[in-house]
């Protein structure tokens, strides 16, 4: 049982039984299409229904005097069949007249010339001559034909399904499927697409209501399309879908519209614009997307400049050719895709150009820390690098340093101008899946009410924008525990590179993006590295599509090293704290008088926390005790007010004071 399964399953797969089938498919279906054709064409020649079609399509186009005009033809030719169908009915009567009148004047002429001819031999036998040698010719025409009729009788069936076949082939009623490898695989790639192709891609893509239309359709279906135009690195083209076809049902067949269309699945995208029960097709050119785009104009420009507020990033390329270019003013961002496809690098990219704004700051969280972002120390004020919990608490501290300014934003002065401040965590997934627990028991990670990150992020996505407080993540294969669904909505710029799955898809950009046709997941791994989907604000969607999918320049390490410096030049010598080791020991009663500012008096534990936003590394895992004892050492105590510790900003200074007068005491 086994054994023969496995022998019929191995011819089955057999290229050469494929081959056959193929080709007994192929012109078994060239001649069912062309006896449809003949069918259909002597349908139509008997019926005023491609009148009827003509006027319809010319009415739906809004085309009055066309469809008048038809509908003119359309009557003209029901008088005349009704006329003919007349005339049909004294046919026979007409016939038999004919027949009599035309033998006797035929007799008559022929005893005539006989008549004339024995007149001039002079033999009265003569007379009978012409109409003997008639019955003579209709003899031996008799003979010839009887002699014929046999094979041509046999042979009939034959030519007529030889004219029927080649009347499907000429018509190519034979799907794409069942044409032989050949011209499967190469066939038509390259060749320009027209409407009939695409037409034709359409009726064949296995959707019975859409290919029943198609046939049905007075023009084969040309009605359904908008002027085919180029569009970049391909063509463009909006096909209206008859009623009783949705356009998730096109959608769901890329697959197999791609081939049909002598394209590879990655070549053929498809999206929904606005208008009613239309699809968008872009079709590349054969291989088109497979050439790399040109460098990054930052990298080729030492000149260019960036403007957080009013400026864009030149980030790549549409699909169309066209540049594509992200504006992140006041935009929290988001990237996603699966490892090694060019997060880091497009995130990067971003931020090289932000970084030639020298007002923006930026505070970097690298958590793989293998130094895609080394070359923003110097540029950014904090940068973290490292995969460890640690190093996630660093973040998370991080995140809420940028909170706490934010807040303080928030509370300053109407009117008051921020800078902009632009925190970046990388491999954010190792934030929400850490482990830790600090002190007060609250976890770093985790998507619960108490987990620090998680809390620190949905603040800033809540809040920041209008301070100018932005957050941007980069994460690897988004999951519920590792990218939760209000920090993934929270993003303004949601972008993704390829990912597994639709499921993924639907987490990194929405579900209207991938509803609208967004589909990283369709993307190459490996293959379409460097390119996003994006959707949500800040870079220019084609009218009615819900994503753009944008081919990202790459910047290789070298180039992000001279961009960083360039950019360092405009900005003038910047410390980053977290990688730039404290030349001196930290000065802690000059640094609490710098946090306090202009604050008469502050509570003990937003102290503690300003501090360690200065210096994260000094002050991080200062406890409320050991600032109670610094305060102490140097004569300024905290004290209690309202119910609460506070710090006194005039004792402070006093304790300054009194050690700048006696310098050899120790702070
Ligand atoms: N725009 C691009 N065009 C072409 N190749 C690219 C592009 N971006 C990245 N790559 C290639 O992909 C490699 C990986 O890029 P990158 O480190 O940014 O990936 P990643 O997604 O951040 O990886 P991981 O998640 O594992 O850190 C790069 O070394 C580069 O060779």
């Amino acid at each position: 049982m086994t054994v023969a399964y496995r022998v019929v399953a191995s011819a089955v797969r057999d290229e050469r039984t494929r081959t056959v089938a193929r080709f007994t498919a192929r012109h078994t279906l060239y001649l069912a299409g062309g006896v449809r054709v003949v069918a259909r064409r002597a349908w139509s020649a008997r019926t005023a229904a491609r009148y009827e079609r003509a006027m319809e399509a010319a009415q739906a186009a809004g085309l009055h005097e066309q469809a008048m005009a038809w509908e003119e033809r359309g009557r003209a030719f029901r008088a005349a069949r009704h006329q003919r169908r007349m005339d049909l009915l004294s046919a026979p009567a007409k016939l038999a007249r004919g027949l009599v009148v035309g033998g006797a004047a035929g007799a008559g002429v022929l005893l005539a010339l006989g008549g004339t001819l024995a007149w001039a031999t002079g033999q009265w036998a003569d007379v009978l001559t012409p109409t003997l040698a008639v019955i003579h010719l209709v003899h031996w025409t008799a003979i010839v034909i009887g002699i014929v009729w046999g094979p041509v009788v046999a042979a009939a069936p034959w030519l007529a399904l030889t004219c029927l076949w080649a009347i499907g082939r000429r018509a190519h009623t034979a799907p794409a499927w069942a044409l032989p490898a050949a011209q499967r695989a190469t066939g038509d790639a390259g060749a320009p697409i027209t409407p009939s192709i695409v037409v034709t891609a359409l009726r064949d893509v296995g959707i019975p209501t859409l290919r029943k239309a198609i046939k049905e359709m007075g023009d084969h279906g040309a009605q359904m399309l908008s002027p085919i135009v180029i569009a970049g690195c391909g063509v463009e083209v909006d096909v209206t879908l008859p009623s009783g076809v949705s356009t998730e049902e096109v959608q769901k067949r890329r697959k197999k519209l791609a081939e049909n269309l002598n394209r590879h699945e990655h070549e053929v995208f498809i999206t929904i614009p606005t208008a009613a029960r239309t699809v968008r097709l872009w079709i590349a050119d054969s291989g088109a997307l497979d050439e790399p785009i040109g460098p990054s104009p930052l990298a080729i420009d030492p000149q260019i400049t960036a403007d957080y507020k009013s400026g864009r990033a030149p980030w790549g390329q549409d699909l169309r050719g066209d540049a594509a270019a992200l504006s992140v003013h006041q935009r929290h961002l988001l990237i996603t895709g699966l490892s090694n496809q060019g997060k880091t690098a497009s995130l990067r990219a971003v931020a090289l150009w932000l970084a030639l704004d020298p007002t923006v700051e930026f505070r970097i969280a690298d958590l793989k820390g293998v130094g895609d972002w080394s070359m923003f120390d110097g540029l950014a004020t904090t940068l973290i690098e490292g995969p460890t919990d640690d190093h996630v608490i660093d973040a998370t501290e991080m995140v809420e340093g940028l909170v706490a300014e934010m807040e303080r934003r928030i509370l300053a002065p109407r009117g008051t101008a921020f800078a902009p401040l632009v925190g970046i965590v990388d491999e954010a997934q190792v934030a929400f899946m850490c482990p830790a627990i600090g002190e007060d028991k609250r976890p770093y990670g985790g998507t619960k009410a108490t987990s620090r990150y998680f809390n620190a992020v949905r603040k800033i996505h809540n809040q920041g924008r209008a301070v100018s407080v932005t957050l941007w993540q980069g994460t690897q294969d988004p999951t519920n525990d590792n990218l939760p669904k209000l920090v993934r909505e929270g993003a303004h710029i949601r972008a993704s590179l390829v990912l597994g799955t639709e499921e993924q898809g639907r987490m990194a950009l929405g579900d209207k993006a991938i509803d609208g046709g967004a589909a990283p997941h369709k993307l190459r791994q490996g293959l379409d590295k460097g390119t996003v989907v994006v959707a949500g604000d800040g870079i220019k969607v084609p009218n009615g599509q819900s994503s753009i999918t944008v081919r990202t320049h790459f910047i290789d390490d070298t180039a992000a090293e001279e961009i960083a410096t360039r950019a360092k030049e405009r900005r003038g010598g910047l410390v980053t704290t977290a990688t730039t080791a404290a030349a001196e020991p930290a000065d802690h009663l000059a640094d609490i008088a710098a946090v306090l500012g202009d604050a008469k008096r502050m509570r003990t534990d937003q102290v503690r926390q300003r501090l360690a936003e200065r210096d994260p590394d000094e002050y991080r895992a200062w406890t409320a005790q050991q600032l109670a004892a610094a305060l102490e050492a140097a004569g300024a105590d905290a004290y209690k007010s309202g119910g609460v510790m506070v710090v006194s900003r005039e004792r402070v200074h006093q304790a300054l004071a009194a050690r700048d007068e006696n310098p050899t005491e120790s702070h």
